[in-house]
């Protein structure tokens, strides 16, 4: 058994019908309660390291296996001197409740005896450990079934890491997560993975003769007046992150200044085709409804790397013939960054449906624009046609602040710039789990985007010894 978060290493993510395989397979050469004996068993360790009081440990289990893990854990206990209460409502004295309602085979709203117990869970002041998935939750998505779900403080997942624990609702029912793989080794390949800290390998450094013509350009075009804010933040993340030069084309009135504040930075008067040539291009942030389109249309057929960030995503939402200039260029050469609003009006679709399900929805768009697509939010989505889809592990609702996403988009930017061969899925990737590293990193309150770039800078690497 394993805390898993922050994940060193990353680790295949198995959807309902591929846990259910696994099990299969495990259990053709295993006593048919193998499985069950050892889930039962490490929920029983697991509930007594959290060292619960001296009170009755409630353990509501439901009609399927995961009530299963839950009467196994409840007779170990009991064999441990621990008093154990099992049923759908807690005990007077509940120190430690454990949820065994429902895991994987949870398929419909849950009817009025779970949901009663959900909320009774979600009622109390004590820990509470979900087995396999906190109830309620669904496997596959990390959607709700229904109005609630068990809010844990621990989750033990068993067998197969399931990707609902780390997108969409997931992390927020979740509480601390822990794996127990059974002691079994699955035999295929995940349908998702979940990124841990070894996809910065991807992110080499620069050698000792690098210099600032090779480390590439990248062009932030984007900041209407009102909004200038968003482009610096982009065009910042882009050098923090080790671009060799950066630009800053500013929409709307002519300004004298790329950005009076950080004088590294500088202005890109116009933004002809030639001004694009062999520059990284992130554009959108802060773009303004207006003045955008022209400059869009150029870079996306000129630009040899471009980000799509913001209005720029909503313009090619509204335009069909950007929509085409967009999948006609280059393979490997976009990368597109929407929030969920966002990746709905490209989808045409509401922000409801792609949060019913991230992994779907963004590999939709990857497949439909022929780009990279990193699905913002909590457990952002990162997909590339062709490509099985990962999950950042990383990140918290430190993020959730204005600018934190133009951040991302320079900070993509200002990776590539120098790596201009690197596959844009694992540079996604790479520059979304040092986002969320870095946003990680706050005791408390939100991360205003200005600092956030500091901490993501921070994070380089230090030379090897
Ligand atoms: N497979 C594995 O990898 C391993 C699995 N293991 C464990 O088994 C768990 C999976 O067990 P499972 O398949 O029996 O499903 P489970 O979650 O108990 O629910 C099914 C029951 O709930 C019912 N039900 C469903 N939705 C409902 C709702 N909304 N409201 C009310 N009822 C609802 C459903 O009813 P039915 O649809 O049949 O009418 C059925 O009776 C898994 O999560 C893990 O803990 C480990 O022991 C070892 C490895
Ligand atoms: N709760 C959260 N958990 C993890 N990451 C988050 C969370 N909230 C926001 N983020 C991250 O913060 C960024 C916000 O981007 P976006 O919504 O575009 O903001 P803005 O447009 O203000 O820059 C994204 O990278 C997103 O993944
Ligand atoms: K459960």
């Amino acid at each position: 058994m394993q805390r898993l978060l922050p994940l060193p290493l990353s680790l295949p993510l198995f959807n309902v019908a591929s846990s259910r395989a696994i099990e299969a397979a495990a259990l053709a050469g295993l006593p048919v309660d193998a499985l069950m004996e050892r889930a039962g068993l490490a929920v029983a360790r697991l509930a007594l390291a959290l060292q619960p009081g001296a009170g009755t440990i409630w353990v509501a289990c439901g009609p399927g296996n995961n009530g299963g893990d839950g009467r196994i854990a409840a007779r170990l206990l009991q064999a441990q001197g621990r008093r154990v209460s099992i049923g759908l409502t807690p005990p007077a004295d509940c120190c430690l409740a454990i949820d065994a309602l429902l895991g994987l085979g949870l398929n419909r709203t849950p009817d009025a005896a779970m949901a009663a117990a959900i909320t009774a869970l979600n009622s109390l002041t004590v820990p509470v450990l979900a087995v396999d998935l906190p109830s309620g939750l669904l496997a596959d998505s990390g959607a709700l079934a229904g109005a609630e779900a068990v809010r844990a403080t621990h989750t033990l997942c068993l067998l197969s890491l399931k990707p609902g624990l780390f997108t969409a609702q997931g992390r927020a029912h979740a509480g601390t997560i822990w794996f127990d793989d059974l002691a079994i080794a699955p035999a295929r390949r995940g349908d998702a993975g979940l990124l841990g800290r070894d996809c910065l390998a991807e992110l080499a450094g620069p050698d000792h003769a690098a210099h600032k013509g090779s480390q590439g350009d990248v062009l932030v075009i984007g900041g209407a007046p009102g909004m200038r804010g968003a482009a610096r933040l982009a065009a910042r993340a882009a050098l923090a992150a080790g671009a060799g030069r950066v630009y800053l084309h500013l929409l709307g009135e002519p300004v004298e200044e790329a950005d009076p504040a950080r004088a590294e930075l500088m202005l890109a008067v116009r933004c002809e085709p030639q001004d694009l040539a062999g520059k990284t291009v992130a554009i959108g942030c802060g773009g303004g409804q207006q003045g955008l389109a022209e400059p869009l249309a150029a870079a996306l057929r000129h630009a040899p790397r471009l980000i799509v960030d913001a209005d720029a995503l909503n313009a090619i939402a509204a335009s069909p013939a950007l929509q085409q200039l967009l999948r006609q260029r280059a393979p490997l050469s976009s990368v597109l960054t929407p929030h969920p609003l966002e990746a709905a009006r490209l989808l045409g679709t509401d922000t409801a449906r792609v949060q019913a399900d991230r992994l779907d929805a963004a590999q939709a768009l990857a497949e439909r624009c022929a780009a990279t697509i990193v699905l913002k939010g909590s457990g952002s989505v990162i997909a590339s046609p062709g490509r099985r889809p990962q999950l950042c592990s990383s990140g918290s609702a430190a993020l959730a602040s204005a600018g934190s996403g133009d951040v991302l988009a320079g900070w993509i930017a200002g990776l590539w710039a120098p790596r201009p061969a690197i596959e844009p899925h694992l540079l996604a990737g790479a520059a979304s789990f040092w986002h969320g590293l870095a946003g990680e990193q706050q005791a408390a309150g939100p991360l205003r985007a200005g600092d956030l770039i500091e901490r993501m800078h921070a994070l380089h690497a230090p030379p090897e010894d």
